[in-house]
């Protein structure tokens, strides 16, 4: 019998004001809040920042039950937990970090069938565990497993990227409790990751509610910029920087503005992605020495170290206001302010390099995300992934790949209209000059031209196997 919905008629804007604070739902937000209370199964493809959590959040609340939330990201459950929690909300986490007692009240809560915990955050690994299995059926039994919430929900495609095969488990909660629905969410889903992700889950096509909206965000200004090994593109990037600090010094207003607001000028707050660790720590000592306040993050560093380089990163304190970082670092981080996403190196993926950029800009407010791109790199990213001994999922990593290369070498649109036609979008992404082949086509032309090693160039290098040395320490 399927569970009862008796208090879905509850205002649910009401529960927006008093339980999140705020004020009016984003589009689409309502949409599919109510299919959810309704009991549908529901695909949610929206673009960074479109506050997809508060579609399995809110109606978590409001019905009766609880909502296991599966997801990758150990840092974001954490954050969502406390926020939760502060908030007043009985929410807790299970993963390979969660300190034993936390874990066991967690469980007994599940196993009295009747939990008081109305959000449970759990890994994909932790699913599959026999002990969670267990409780959780104990629960379904008692009819308050109110619904599944799969964040991140590309992660279970072999064709989306950060593949995870313990995702391809979570099938076991539509075989096992039919009548639980299911609610799935993504940022990054080409048309083929969407039909995996609802074959595999085994959604249910009659009550399927399927939201894909565009993935395009008008306030990224999107810029590649061109390098080649022989340069050093650092003191380039150091002038623009210095650059952005000295007009917000010398534009009156904007000064007043910010002091006002007790604003620092050179908190201009960015994170630099590298590819390598050893890239991280020489970046941000150099920046330091040229006085902007860089500190490096990467899976490397003690957990005390960049914990507290992320909450003083977040509170915008002096010397904080760039984090150069490995892919280790983003996912999930929620903090509005970024003016700039710089990556430093071509990343390993279409779906990944949107994904950090989007971490611009969260306020809505115009930020710039500039790539660098050179030749070399992109015949070390292909050496890379040949090399490669996990070989699951190849073909794909290799598709995302090039299309990523293609969208560095591209002159010839737009560039929200490459990464909206990446995702499968048919209509065409409003760009206001918020991208260098709307801003200036010629000169995007001519630094293609000048920036880059010709063909001729790099081939000869790569016969000579220049592109094979020094890449340790891949994070
Ligand atoms: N209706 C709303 N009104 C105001 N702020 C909102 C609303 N909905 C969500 N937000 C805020 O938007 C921010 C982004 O939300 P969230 O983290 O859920 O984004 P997301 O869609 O998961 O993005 P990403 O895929 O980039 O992680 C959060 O700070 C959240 O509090």
């Amino acid at each position: 019998m399927p569970l009862s919905r008796s208090n879905s008629c509850v205002d649910i804007d009401f529960t927006l004001r008093r339980k999140f604070k705020k004020t009016s739902f984003r589009p689409f937000q309502r949409e599919i809040i109510v299919e959810a209370l309704e009991g549908n199964d529901v695909f949610v493809q929206a673009a960074t920042s479109f506050g997809k959590s508060l579609c399995f959040q809110l109606p978590a609340i409001i019905d009766h039950g609880i909502t296991v939330v599966v997801s990758p990201l150990l840092s974001l459950m954490t954050d969502q937990v406390n926020a939760l929690r502060t908030a007043g909300i009985e929410a807790g986490t299970i993963n390979r970090n969660t300190p034993f007692d936390e874990r066991q009240r967690l469980l007994q809560d599940l196993a009295t069938g009747h939990p008081l915990t109305r959000l449970l955050y759990v890994t994909p690994e932790q699913c599959a565990t026999e002990t969670l299995r267990r409780q959780l059926k104990v629960v379904h039994e008692q009819r308050e497993l109110a619904r599944i919430a799969v964040d991140e929900a590309h992660c279970i495609s072999e064709w989306g990227h950060d593949f995870r095969p313990s995702f391809k488990q979570l099938r076991w909660f539509r075989e096992t409790m039919p009548d639980v629905p299911i609610i799935c969410l993504t940022a990054t889903a080409t048309p083929q990751v969407r039909q995996d992700v609802i074959t595999i889950l085994g959604l249910s096509e009659a009550n399927l509610k399927v939201f894909t909206m565009t993935t395009s965000r008008k306030n990224l200004h999107y810029e590649v910029r061109f390098k080649c090994d022989e340069e050093d593109h650092y003191p380039g990037f150091l002038m623009w920087l210095k650059g952005v600090h000295k007009r917000r010094a010398e534009n009156a207003g904007r000064r007043a503005e910010l002091e006002r607001n007790k604003e620092r000028i050179d908190n201009v707050s960015g994170i630099i992605y590298t590819l390598f660790r050893s890239d991280c720590e020489s970046l941000a000592a150099r920046l330091r020495s040229d006085g902007i306040g860089a500190r490096p993050y990467h899976a490397g560093l003690h957990n005390n170290e960049k914990n507290e380089t992320l909450q003083r990163w977040v509170s915008n304190d002096k010397g904080y206001d760039v984090i150069v970082a490995t892919t280790a670092f983003g996912m999930g981080i929620d903090k509005e302010n970024v003016r700039f996403v710089v990556h430093w190196q071509l990343p390993k993926s279409f779906e990944g390099y949107y994904q950090e950029a989007g971490r611009a800009g969260r306020d809505g407010k115009a930020s710039l995300c500039i790539m660098y791109y050179s030749r070399e790199d992109r015949d070390r990213a292909y050496n890379r992934l040949s090399k490669d001994r996990d070989t699951s999922n190849l073909e794909a990593r290799l598709h995302s790949l090039q299309a990523l290369i293609k969208y560095c070498e591209n002159t010839d649109i737009c560039r929200h209209k490459v990464i909206s036609e990446y995702f499968g979008e048919k209509e065409v992404p409003e760009c206001d000059y918020a991208c260098d082949w709307h801003k200036n086509l010629k000169a995007l032309k001519r630094a293609k031209e000048m920036g880059l090693q010709s063909e001729d160039w790099v081939s000869t290098q790569r016969e000579m196997g220049r592109f094979d040395n020094g890449y340790d320490g891949y994070d």
